[in-house]
């Protein structure tokens, strides 16, 4: 008997455990761990991963056969599907959850095949599956086993390739074009038909004669200079036919240029060297790279993959999320060209699972992405890189809530690789660990050429509050100035973090409130809509205060859109860029912006904390910070840490290249500690504080901590149910372990359901991953509380 354990896709406590299934005899040899299958269940028919196979089953009544094979290889190989079960445990999520996670978006809800012959030899000799054509789309959950069977053995020796194709709106990217209906003379003869002075159509006559038989994309001929109305009247006039052109998808924007390797300076080499030791030793060593802004760090990245590359093995790289990646991704592709694989947020579906296919097959030795890239199949790891690390995108905020860096570091046990953790800005958690020993340090004192680090002015703005009240403080204006008059440029930042523009009335101070959360709506501007952030709710903007039906009923707070307007009335000459969620939606416009100022087509750019990192732009020499301490009164206990690096930061992008830079920052807090760290640019001097606060406060790095959140519709409920649970950990963990709450969360109701959380600080605990599971599956049985946790949450709200 042959017998498959399955996981199935239904995401609950009672189906986290492996199911036996019956592997039909015709498939014996080729059902393989990893593999998705279609299996019976109840009355439904569900997929699920193979996970284990078998001889035999514990189970004791009649086992259900496997209804049908949905991969022909695996989609999950060895390695992942360990990884995954170490991330189900200390996640406490679900096995399903984590298989899922890793495979790219598209691909967990499509099954359809396509089977490419690989010679017409084979077209012939299949004629039961082709019939003539090179090519054919088949379901797999309605395949015969037989047809399985030939299909798993024709792909065993190599005579077709399988693709899944995707739903189609994901699949490939569709475009409008053109294609010529008439013959060339017929197209000769319509030219006297129309006005000489028509140069539009008349051109796109030419273009239609000459490239008669061509799918013409019609972006194509906009961009050469013929009218959109041009098109349209050849369409309508008969010359030509509009279609649909199926484009290659091509997750790179533009074609880049070469670059070979620099010559490193003493620091960099020193860094690369011991990376590359440990490449050739096959030695997982974690290391910190810790470099000020514009040391070279990636440059140390990119030889030391290479190092692994020219050993035979491959290079994972991880960014954080959209901010940096295009300047970033550009450097690594000139460096390694085609053998780079790109996982990135701001593709498609579709994009990211061609990607995700050329890796799992093999043809790509580097791979670049965000957080779940982590889970790339690449095989082989010589390297694994974590640029930014302090970034707080690392760490996934649903469920599975997984830690990137934690992950990285499986990876490397896995692949007997270093990983090398950099940042200008490390996580208090991983500085912590250099310093004890766990971690290696490497370090890049100085930017590169020993340029200076910018000089940072603090400007205080309840000083300059009384004199203008204008957004820009006077000392930034008088320097926005002189930089203009030079053609040099500047970065503006607004600090978004707990920042949204909300309405007030002026006069009675009513706030408009979302019906279904504790939270204030945010005005829209662009939608002419007040929206809650956690609902979705929307209503219109009202005109009168609803309270006291005052008019004066405002915006306070501003955004970006504001800041641009107040830059464009003060400076009316300098040209203007703005990058924050709303001029960045549509694909590609983040590398268009970043493009555009780079080429000078703009002096100043300004935005959100979207363009405070990665950003390596060499004629910038003024960043000013307008809002620097909007996250500071955050009731988090890691909010000086975010301050303190973001403002570092951004403050990295002045002066780069051969132009000293400099720096301002506007604050009503000019006193704390993180902002005057952030003056000297002072990341071991802010360490050294900040570790002695979190020892006082017994927090991270120093405490490992839990967050556990339950909710419920009814506020009673969840409270009772909390109280209870306080007390059983309470009674389970050790009298070290500290236990907090249960407290309602900074933002109780949520689309009407109501939270609390409870926090768990402790060092050693050997009870308490079995006390959190007795606790997930009482909760699943009472079903009263919706309960999840959190391990190593980022902030405690
Ligand atoms: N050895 C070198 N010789 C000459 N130029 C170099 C060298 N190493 C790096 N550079 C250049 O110095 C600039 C800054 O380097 P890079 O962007 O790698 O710094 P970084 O430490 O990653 O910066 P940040 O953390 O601020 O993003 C880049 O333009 C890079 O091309
Ligand atoms: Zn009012
Ligand atoms: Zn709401």
């Amino acid at each position: 008997m042959q017998v498959a354990k399955v996981i199935v896709d239904v995401p609950s406590r009672q189906t986290n455990i492996p199911f036996s299934y019956l592997i039909p005899d015709n498939l014996s040899d080729s059902v393989t761990v990893g593999m998705r299958v279609q299996v019976p269940f109840g009355r439904r028919k569900i997929t699920g991963f193979v996970v284990e196979l078998s001889d035999h089953s514990d189970f004791d009544g009649k086992l259900k056969p496997i209804e049908a094979l949905i991969d022909l290889t695996p989609v999950i190989n060895p390695e992942l599907m360990d990884l995954a079960v170490k991330m189900s445990q200390t996640t406490y999520s679900f096995l399903i959850s984590c298989l899922q996670t890793m495979l790219p978006g598209g691909m967990r809800t499509s099954f359809a095949k396509r089977i490419t012959a690989k010679s017409e030899q084979v077209v012939k000799e299949n004629d039961w599956l082709f019939q003539g054509k090179s090519s054919v789309e088949i379901n797999p959950s309605t395949t015969a086993e037989s047809t399985t069977k030939k299909l798993l053995d024709l792909n065993k020796s190599d005579e077709i390739v399988v693709d899944y194709v995707l739903k189609r709106n994901s699949s490939a990217i569709e475009v409008l074009g053109i294609k010529a209906t008439m013959t060339p003379e017929q197209l000769d003869k319509q030219r006297g038909l129309i006005r000489a002075n028509a140069t539009s159509q008349h051109k796109l006559l030419n273009v239609l004669s000459e490239q008669n038989n061509a799918k013409l994309l019609q972006s194509d001929l906009v961009k050469s200079g013929i009218s959109a109305s041009a098109i349209k009247s050849a369409i309508d006039k008969g010359w030509a036919k509009q279609i649909k052109i199926h484009q290659n998808r091509n997750p790179f924007m533009q074609p880049v240029k070469q670059t070979s390797a620099l010559k490193l300076n003493v620091a960099q080499q020193n860094a690369v060297d011991k990376v590359s030791l440990s490449i050739d030793e096959r030695d997982a060593t974690r290391f910190l790279l810790e470099g000020v802004t514009g040391s070279g760090k990636t440059e140390v990245y990119l030889q030391s993959m290479a190092h692994a590359l020219e050993q035979g093995r491959t290079a994972l790289m991880l960014v954080p999320e959209i901010t940096l990646t295009p300047q970033i991704v550009n450097r690594i592709r000139s460096r390694f060209g085609d053998q780079v694989a790109m996982l990135h947020s701001a593709m498609s579906n579709g994009e990211r699972f061609d990607e995700w296919q050329r890796i799992n097959r093999g043809k790509a030795k580097v791979v670049v992405g965000v957080r779940s890239a982590i889970f790339a199949p690449i095989k082989n790891l010589g390297v694994i890189i974590v640029d930014e690390e302090h970034d707080s995108s690392y760490k996934q905020s649903d469920n599975p809530r997984y830690q990137t860096r934690e992950v990285a570091k499986f990876r490397a046990d896995y692949n007997h690789c270093p990983v090398v953790f950099g940042s200008a800005t490390p996580s208090l958690e991983s500085r912590a660990r250099a310093q004890k020993g766990v971690y290696q340090l490497l370090s890049l004192p100085k930017r590169i050429n020993d340029q200076v680090l910018p000089k940072v002015d603090v400007v205080d703005m309840r000083q300059e509050l009384k004199n203008s009240g204008s957004l820009l403080s006077a000392p930034l204006q008088e320097k926005i100035t002189e930089k203009l008059s030079r053609h040099e440029q500047i970065i503006l930042m607004l600090n978004r973090r707990g920042y949204a523009s909300f309405l007030m009335c002026r006069d009675c101070g009513y706030v408009p409130q979302c019906p279904n959360c504790d939270i204030s709506l945010t005005v829209h501007k662009n939608s002419h809509s007040l929206q809650c952030h956690y609902c979705g709710h929307q209503e219109p903007i009202p005109t009168e205060c609803p309270m006291c039906h005052s008019k004066r009923i405002r915006n306070f707070g501003y955004g970006s859109e504001q800041l641009e307007e107040q830059v464009k009335e003060l400076f009316p000459d300098a040209r203007t860029l703005r990058m924050d969620v709303d001029t960045t939606r549509k694909k590609g416009s983040h590398e268009r912006i970043i493009d555009a100022f780079a080429n000078h087509e703009a002096d100043i750019l300004l935005g959100t904390q979207m363009i405070a990192k990665g950003l390596d732009f060499p004629d910038v020499t003024l960043v000013g910070v307008l809002n620097s301490d909007s996250a500071l009164q955050f009731p988090d206990f890691r909010s000086s840490e975010r301050t303190f690096e973001l403002l570092t930061q951004v403050a990295g992008r002045a002066g780069r290249a051969d132009k000293v830079g400099e720096v301002v920052i506007q604050t009503y807090n000019p006193n704390h500690y993180a902002i005057k760290f952030a003056k000297t640019q002072d990341y071991e001097g802010f360490y050294q504080k900040e570790m002695g606060i979190r020892r006082l406060g017994k927090y991270p790095p120093f405490y490992y901590t839990i967050k556990i959140t339950g909710n419920s519709k009814n506020e009673n409920t969840v409270m009772t149910r909390m109280v209870a649970l306080t007390s059983y950990l309470k009674e389970h963990l050790s009298s070290k372990a500290i236990v907090l709450g249960p407290t309602p969360k900074m933002i109780t109701r949520v689309n009407n359901q109501y939270y609390y959380q409870i926090i768990i600080k402790y060092r050693f605990e050997d009870q308490l991953q079995s006390a959190l599971n007795r606790i997930l599956n009482d909760s699943q049985k009472l079903k009263d509380v919706q309960l999840s946790i959190d391990n190593e949450p980022l902030d405690f709200m």
